[in-house]
């Protein structure tokens, strides 16, 4: 499978590798990215490498060496000061509204806090059905770019413009209501949490929640900041394992951020280890992890502490 990831064995073939076309490039990739926040020294310098689709990426790093400050720039929060962030092949700019809507389609995001990611005053099922009422149901009708607005000019409800224009507003909001007790099952929640509200659930519950509400829209990627360093170790561990499992049974591609070697391990095929906002090693997880070259990785490897197996 390396073979397919040039940037895996060799970061030097990234630039072109980004530039291959969306069905056989990269999903994501940072392309000799330079970042400084204002009046601040550079943060991220030089920056290259694709996440190819299928393949789990990791970044990682110890702190304050620019990982939260990539994904934001990978999610397009943020534009890099030099360099591009490519998404299917072209420059990320979210400034097209298009284009914001089918990244977002595309891209799907959980972050570490499972206590403040989620809007206390709203319903199980209203949370997890956001992505489908603001960017339309996949699968109804023609998905993605004609949910941003076909159906709106339609004179259809704001519900009605988001889901495609498929069917009454009734038939609609059941549609609706099916995907998010479909998402809530995948992720291992039973139907009625959907009626529920996140104080009622657990740490772990609440981040299989933030999951069911990133998958419902059938994205291709998840962007992951720590999304376990929150969670006590054996619900980590039971988050870790639905990850996987979403990653084999969608095709779900994660881009993950975590200081955890052990869940990075798990769940990535792929590696950024970043030092002070420089890629010093990337490639095969295995590889990387298993036979580090510099001696910056050599230092994380020895000294993560590894992931406790259970059962
Ligand atoms: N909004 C900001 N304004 C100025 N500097 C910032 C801002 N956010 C982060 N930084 C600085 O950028 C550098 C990288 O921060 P970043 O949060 O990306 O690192 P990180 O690798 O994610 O760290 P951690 O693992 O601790 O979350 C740090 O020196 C940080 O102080």
């Amino acid at each position: 499978m390396a073979a397919t990831n040039p940037a895996a064995t060799n970061p030097a073939a990234t630039t072109n590798a980004a530039t291959t076309n969306a069905a056989t490039g990269p999903i994501l990739a940072a392309r000799a990215v330079n970042f400084a926040y204002p009046h601040a020294a550079p943060v991220l310098k030089d920056v290259t490498f694709s996440v190819t689709p299928g393949r789990s990426m990791a970044l990682v790093g110890e702190s304050g060496a620019g990982k939260t400050t990539l994904l934001r720039l990978l999610l397009g929060l943020t534009r890099p000061s030099a360099g591009a962030i490519l998404f299917d092949g072209a420059d990320l700019d979210l400034r097209d509204r298009d284009r914001r809507r089918e990244f977002r389609r595309g891209v799907q995001t959980v972050f570490q806090d499972p206590y403040s990611s989620l809007d206390p005053r709203q319903r199980v099922s209203r949370i997890v059905g956001e992505p489908l009422r603001s960017l339309g149901l996949p699968g109804a009708g023609d998905t993605g770019r004609t949910a941003t607005g076909g159906a709106s000019r339609d004179g259809a409800s704001r519900d009605g413009a988001a889901t495609g224009g498929a069917g009454s507003r009734a038939d609609r909001k059941a549609e609706v209501r099916r995907r998010v007790a479909e998402a809530l099952h995948s992720v291992g929640l039973p139907a009625d949490a959907a009626d529920r509200y996140p104080h009622e659930f657990s740490g772990g519950q609440r981040q299989r929640i933030a999951i069911a509400r990133a998958i419902v829209c059938e994205p291709r990627v998840l962007l992951a900041d720590e999304p376990v360093s929150a969670l006590d170790v054996t619900t980590r561990v039971r988050i870790v394992d639905l990850l996987a499992e979403l990653k084999r049974e969608r095709g779900l591609t994660v881009v993950m951020v975590s200081h955890d070697l052990g869940v990075v391990a798990t769940l990535c095929e792929d590696i950024a280890v970043l030092e002070r906002g420089r890629v010093v090693e990337q490639g095969r997880t295995d590889e990387v992890l298993g036979s580090p070259t510099h001696p910056y990785t050599r230092r994380l490897v020895d000294s993560a502490p590894r992931l406790p197996s259970l059962d």
